[in-house]
């Protein structure tokens, strides 16, 4: 019996399949996609098993991910109650883990109507940097005191990068800012490259240098524990050049766009999982 199962080796199912290899070993993992030789393929790559199929997955391991679209979780849980009643018939027990924005532990379970007993659910945010160790992901069990799932799921995901577990009522605003929050940054990442070629850098260069900066002010946030505001004055000399790039970009509404960002996000959470 494998220790993880992940149901969707897409973007996301991906990033969380590569940490998970690194975290417990490729033995130790097991993956399904409905396009077959896309799973095939990642499993190839990291030497973890590609399932025949979903349930083929659910009778191999102890934790399953869920790694597919909101849209298309109902189905793809109710597929799998046969296999789980199987498994639990032979003193397996599992637990299910989703990563679906928006949808609620509550909802999931409403999933599998027929499942035969109490299966454990949990649900984790990732975000994409998850590939490489340095994501940022929430996880909750939505207030079941679920100590060993939790701890399972924690040991599954201790390559992915930083995970706290937080309250089930947050995990909508939680993904708005870091489960969406990549793509944010990345736009940035583009505009201050943009920026650097407009005024004359080479590409290449303009890119390494806004990626850079944006890492290393993370790092300075997280590591310095001071205030972002105070960070930046720190950067703006009297009368110099930051300040009235500073001025621009408020003139500009950045920091009101990255706000209305979030809260869209928020409410589109909301949305996804009803
Ligand atoms: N992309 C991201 O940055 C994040 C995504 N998520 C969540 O992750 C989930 C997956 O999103 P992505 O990876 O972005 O989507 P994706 O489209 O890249 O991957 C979904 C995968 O599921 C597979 N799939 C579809 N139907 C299936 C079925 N019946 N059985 C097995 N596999 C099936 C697809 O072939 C595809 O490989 C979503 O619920 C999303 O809310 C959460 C946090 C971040
Ligand atoms: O865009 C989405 O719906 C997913 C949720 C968080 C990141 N990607």
């Amino acid at each position: 019996m494998r220790r993880a199962a992940f149901i969707g080796s897409g973007n996301m199912g991906g990033a969380l399949i590569r940490a998970a290899c690194r975290a417990i070993g490729p033995e130790q993992v097991i993956i399904a996609d409905y396009a077959r030789e896309k799973a095939e393929a990642l499993a190839a790559e990291l030497g973890c098993a590609a399932a025949a199929d979903n349930a083929a997955a659910v009778e191999g391991a102890e934790v399953i991910f869920l790694c597919v679209k909101p849209q298309v979780l109902s189905g793809v849980a109710a597929a799998l109650v046969p296999a789980l009643n199987a498994c639990h018939g032979r003193g397996e027990d599992k637990t299910l883990v989703s990563i679906a924005a928006g949808v609620e532990i509550a909802a999931l379970r409403g999933f599998l109507q027929d499942i035969s007993w109490d299966i454990p659910i949990l649900r984790v945010m990732p975000n994409t940097c998850a590939a490489i160790g340095k994501g940022m992901l929430a996880l909750t069990d939505g207030g079941a005191g679920n100590e060993a799932g939790l701890a399972a799921v924690e040991a599954i995901l201790a390559d992915a990068g930083r995970v706290e577990r937080i309250s089930e009522g947050l995990m909508d605003q939680f993904t708005a800012v870091a489960g969406c929050g990549p793509a944010y940054v990345y736009q940035f990442i583009e505009a201050l490259a943009d920026g650097g070629v407009m005024a004359g850098l080479p590409r290449a260069q303009a890119q390494t240098y806004a990626a850079q900066t944006l890492l290393g002010a993370a790092a300075m946030v997280l590591e310095t524990g001071k205030h972002p505001g105070q960070l930046k004055d720190e950067v703006c000399s009297p009368g110099g050049s930051t300040i009235v790039g500073v001025a621009a970009l408020e003139e500009h509404g950045f920091r009101s766009a990255a706000i209305q960002a979030v809260m869209a996000a928020f409410a589109k959470n909301k949305e996804l999982g009803k």
